[in-house]
């Protein structure tokens, strides 16, 4: 299954970082026959699907339906005991600056002592050269995505500090500081209010326009299609991949979810 990219377009609320805009399109993810195993647990069985940048995908399923397992097995925190992860047709993981990877809240520790602007910094690292030295460029970029994410008045702040909401962004400025074209989100929205979700929303929607491919995991069924263009239905097999619309039909959530839509 194979998804290719809509034109490139920014939400008016946010700047174009442009560097990614042209021709999303060149830039695929191809996920051939994954499966993965912890042990004896079969978490995923040989999950296929094709998607350029320019999109923002959806991974829905039921608890323990191994969305996260999916996600880490994208980041390469985790192996596939089958399959391959190719980007652009090369191994993925032999490219770790193209993804930028966001973790469940609930594994994130959100005492550690670090400034906003440290952290969005610490998505230059793996660009810098052997001395470690900050350019004039990577400050820009830095500033720039402070600027993105509306939280250069936050710059200073400790990220223990922030509301959800920011902290989600701050994280996602570490992802653009870090210029990945694939960001990889578990649960993004969990624990945001209606606004902060609305707001990420539209975030996502203008990343993947000015060019990256946005993955998350996703449990609400209610805002899927709003937020999400395309849309992944798994129970450790794959259910269904294709528009959100078009997958999210009452018969296809029955099956993926074993209850009345
Ligand atoms: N580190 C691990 N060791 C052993 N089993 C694991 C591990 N991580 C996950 N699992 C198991 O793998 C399966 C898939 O888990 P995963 O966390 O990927 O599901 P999920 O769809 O993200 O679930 P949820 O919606 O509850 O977050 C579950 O049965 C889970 O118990």
């Amino acid at each position: 299954m194979e998804i290719s990219a809509p034109s490139p377009h920014c939400a008016q609320d946010h700047i174009c970082w442009g560097a990614h805009a042209s021709h999303p399109e060149r830039h695929r993810l191809d996920v051939e026959n994954v499966t993965v195993y912890y042990g004896r647990l079969l978490a995923l069985h040989d999950i296929g699907f094709s998607i350029t940048c320019g999109h923002t995908l959806a991974l829905m399923g039921p608890n323990g339906a191994g969305k996260s397992t999916l996600i880490k097995a994208l980041a390469g925190l985790i192996h596939p005991d089958a399959g391959n992860i190719l980007w652009n047709g090369n191994p993925l993981h032999d490219m770790p600056r193209e993804i930028a990877y966001l973790p469940q809240r609930s594994d994130v520790d959100w005492s550690f002592p670090i400034t906003v602007r440290a952290l969005v910094e610490m998505g230059r690292y793996p660009a810098l050269g052997l001395w470690k030295k900050f350019s004039g460029h990577d400050r820009e970029i830095v500033e720039k995505s402070l600027h993105v994410l509306g939280l250069e008045h936050l710059a200073e702040r400790q990220i223990s500090e922030l509301s959800g909401g920011q902290q989600q962004r701050a994280f996602l400025a570490r992802a653009l500081a870090q210029e990945a074209h694939v960001l990889l989100l578990d649960e993004p929205f969990t624990g945001l209010d209606a606004p902060a979700c609305q707001s990420l929303g539209r975030l996502l929607d203008s990343l993947a326009g000015e060019g990256r491919l946005v993955i998350a995991s996703h449990h609400d069924l209610n805002t899927a299609a709003e937020i999400f263009d395309t849309v992944l239905l798994m129970n450790r097999d794959l259910v269904a991949f294709g528009p959100a619309q078009e997958v999210l039909s009452p018969e296809r959530i029955r099956e993926t979810y074993g209850m009345n839509a």
